[in-house]
């Protein structure tokens, strides 16, 4: 969502007028909680359109000439709607470049990679346990946990270990964090949201009482950061191995290694851990439990990505999945096409809303199968994949915002994938249930997703 920021009603076609009214801002409050059901039918009939509001003007786009526009060509010309002072500006650009170099250094994405392994195998002992004794998995939010406590050893080299379920403090963080981003995005379709906040009422009182906890949360975790970093010596000062093992595993996560390149304000840091956790947690979560999901409606397809993985890596029967795990490098992950091309396919003044959802599902962008789960359509003939403009498949936004997380979310949800699809084959626990997504940013499983496993291998246990 990008606000206008001088005069410049027509977006890239200037010989074209837009504007039919599709409706009033008040239509997709009514229709909210199947919203991108409703914003996709309205997207097929206009491409681009308003919804009447009486305080601003509101145009929606699904067409990837105009998301072009917005986001790269005449890129200046539109601020974020939504979202601190942290996405905008200065602060923005020197946080994007910082974060970028750091993203991009060799030590950060072997310390992700590995961190992914380690909880894709913590994840696969759940399972095994649970399909050990014949239970059903909900496995939504094993992601969500798994995924979490993955950004913040990133992201602070702490343990949180919410998947164990034993963390209070991990789970009320976890918690307070899915219903801030539901608050958040009701802000978009409630013309009241700022009187309400004043008032400290209903979603607005909500959110500021989650707000609190997370920061708290974050604020506590970044604390005993800046001790440890300062006061080394309190903790391993008589074993001088372990001083240098931890000096060296200090500089893997991302707020030691800006603690240690220069003096940075604990606010600051605060910043940009919740951005990333924002950007980076449940988005991937979401896209693995809908992956999950679609592999259970489409068992052949789940049968071709454990083919792969085992070719890819030679896994044989008796491997276990440490092993399948610790095989899974950057060249593996590269040469599993296939699975690539599974993940995700799914998928002053105006404010411009571009809209990945009802984009992904066009039958004038991806042709008359757009509504089927067709891999293929990302394969060459010789089954490499080929990637889309990204203001078409723009579910990782394109232009000087793109997201900064793609490359790490590819290889969180490969080697997820990959391991667990290589240890274990997953059915739904029941076939006849309705999934439906919760309208929130990130669209997860309205009530979460219910699972079978049983192992492929065996030493399926970790
Ligand atoms: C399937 C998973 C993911 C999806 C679909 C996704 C999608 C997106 C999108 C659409 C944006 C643009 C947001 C906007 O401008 O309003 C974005 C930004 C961002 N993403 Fe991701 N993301 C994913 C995973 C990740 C991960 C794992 C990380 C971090 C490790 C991450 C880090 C970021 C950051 C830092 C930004 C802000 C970039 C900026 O404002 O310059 N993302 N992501």
């Amino acid at each position: 969502v990008v606000v206008v920021r001088h005069r410049a009603q027509k977006l890239c076609d200037k010989n074209k007028r837009y504007h039919p009214i599709a409706g009033t801002v008040v239509h997709p409050l009514i229709n909210f909680p199947s919203l991108h059901h409703y914003m996709t039918e309205l997207a097929c009939k206009y491409k681009t359109y308003r919804m009447l509001d009486l305080f601003k003007g509101a145009v929606y786009t699904a067409d990837p000439a105009n998301v072009e526009y917005v986001l790269k060509t005449n890129f200046t010309n539109y601020g974020k709607a939504m979202g601190s002072s942290q996405w905008t500006g200065e602060k923005w650009q020197h946080q994007r470049k910082v974060m970028s170099a750091e993203f991009s250094t060799k030590v950060v994405r072997d310390f992700s990679s590995a961190v992914f392994k380690t909880n894709a195998v913590k994840l696969a002992g759940i399972i095994y346990e649970a399909a050990t004794s014949n239970q059903a998995i909900e496995i939504q939010d094993l992601f969500m946990k798994s995924t979490l406590d993955s950004i913040i050893k990133i992201l602070l080299g702490n343990e949180l270990d919410s998947i164990s379920g034993k963390d209070d403090e991990g789970n009320r963080f976890s918690h307070a964090f899915e219903s801030g981003q539901e608050a958040t995005l009701y802000r978009l379709f409630d013309m009241f949201w700022k009187i309400k906040r004043f008032l400290n009422i209903g979603k607005e009182a909500e959110l500021k009482k989650n707000i609190k906890e997370i920061d708290q949360f974050v604020n506590k975790l970044i604390k005993s950061k800046i001790e440890t970093i300062q006061n080394p010596e309190d903790k391993l000062s008589e074993l001088p191995y372990m001083h240098c093992l931890a000096s060296r595993l200090k500089k893997r996560d991302l707020v030691s290694r800006r603690l240690e390149i220069e003096d940075t304000d604990p606010k600051y840091l605060r910043d940009m851990v919740l951005c990333v956790t924002v950007a980076g947690q449940d988005t991937t979560a979401s896209s693995l439990s809908w992956f999950v999901y679609m592999m259970c409606k489409h068992l052949h397809i789940q049968e071709k990505i454990a083919q792969e993985v085992r070719e890819v890596i030679n896994l044989k029967d008796n491997s276990s999945v440490d092993e399948l795990a610790a095989s899974l490098d950057q060249e593996a992950l590269n040469k599993m096409q296939y699975l690539h091309a599974c993940s995700f396919n799914v998928k002053k003044g105006d404010m411009v809303v571009y809209q990945p959802y009802a984009m992904g599902r066009m039958k004038s962008l991806w042709g008359d199968d757009a509504e089927e789960f067709m891999p293929e359509r990302w394969l060459d003939e010789s089954g490499l994949f080929q990637d889309e403009s990204p203001y078409k498949f723009i579910a990782f936004s394109a232009g000087p915002r793109i997201c900064l997380g793609k490359e790490h979310a590819y290889t969180q949800m490969k080697i997820f994938s990959a391991v667990l699809l290589g240890s274990y084959i997953f059915k739904l626990a029941d076939e006849k249930k309705m999934v439906a997504y919760k309208t929130m940013v990130t669209l997860p499983i309205d009530g979460g997703l219910y699972v079978n496993a049983s192992p492929r291998l065996w030493r399926a246990r970790p």
